[in-house]
């Protein structure tokens, strides 16, 4: 089976391949986020699904490496992704530096001795996350993956745990980091990566890509 086809070279951005295998001739940055769904499960949170991308070979590739460009000369010793999504992506960027994934995971899954650490995130809810206590060590550089940064409390939580245990962030990495003051704040205090070409970033602060105007799977 043909798992990807080759198409005009267009921008992604005006014209969105619908196709969720489909691979422009041209990939400009960011192009693979016109794969990503609209949120069409009602007003509650208006959730975007980065998810959709990664089901394209070439995108999650595209993806991977340019969450991973701004660190190419960083020592980074072990990556660490976010329940849930945050594994898809933090897994890939592992495989990709070859080095190893730590899960942090929300309250209750880890059978093991762990750190635990309250927090809120988009929904307002408390919630509690976890790491295992017998990986990260002092003088570790680890870098932070998680698929979305809105709030920024899940990953300001997980920056928490790191550094608690006495491990360093090396950076934090996700498909998209808002412009609310927690995703300010990460900016400022971490080095990072996103997805996002700034001529986008204010459609994802909006929670609304042009690219959906056209869209249907
Ligand atoms: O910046 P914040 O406001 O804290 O929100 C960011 C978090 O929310 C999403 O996960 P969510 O828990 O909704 O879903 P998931 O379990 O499917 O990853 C996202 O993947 C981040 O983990
Ligand atoms: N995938 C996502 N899209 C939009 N906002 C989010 N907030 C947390 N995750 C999100």
């Amino acid at each position: 089976m043909e798992l990807s086809r080759s198409l005009p070279r267009t921008d992604a951005r005006v014209a969105p391949q619908m196709d969720v295998l489909a691979v422009p001739a041209g990939r400009h940055r960011g192009w693979y986020l016109s794969l990503m769904a609209p949120n069409t499960k009602g007003p509650t949170f208006a959730w975007l699904d980065p998810s959709r991308l990664y089901c394209n070979p070439q995108a999650l590739a595209d993806c991977v490496r340019d969450l991973l460009t701004p660190f190419h000369n960083d020592a980074i010793d072990l990556v660490a992704g976010i329940d849930a999504m945050g594994f898809i992506l933090g897994a890939s960027v592992a495989t990709s530096l070859r080095k190893g994934f730590l899960a942090i995971r929300k309250a209750g899954h880890l059978c093991v001795a762990t750190q635990s650490q309250n927090y809120s995130d988009y929904t307002g809810r408390e919630k509690t996350m976890e790491v295992r206590v017998d990986v990260l060590k002092p003088g570790m550089r680890v870098l932070l993956v998680d698929q979305w940064v809105e709030t920024g409390g899940t990953m300001r939580a997980a920056i928490q745990l790191v550094e608690r245990l006495g491990a360093t962030v090396a950076g934090v990495a996700a498909v998209a980091i808002e412009n609310t003051e927690g995703g300010r704040w990460i900016k400022d205090h971490y080095r990072f990566s996103h997805c996002v070409p700034d001529e986008l970033q204010s459609q994802v602060d909006h929670k609304h890509l042009d690219s959906f105007k056209s869209f249907s799977s």
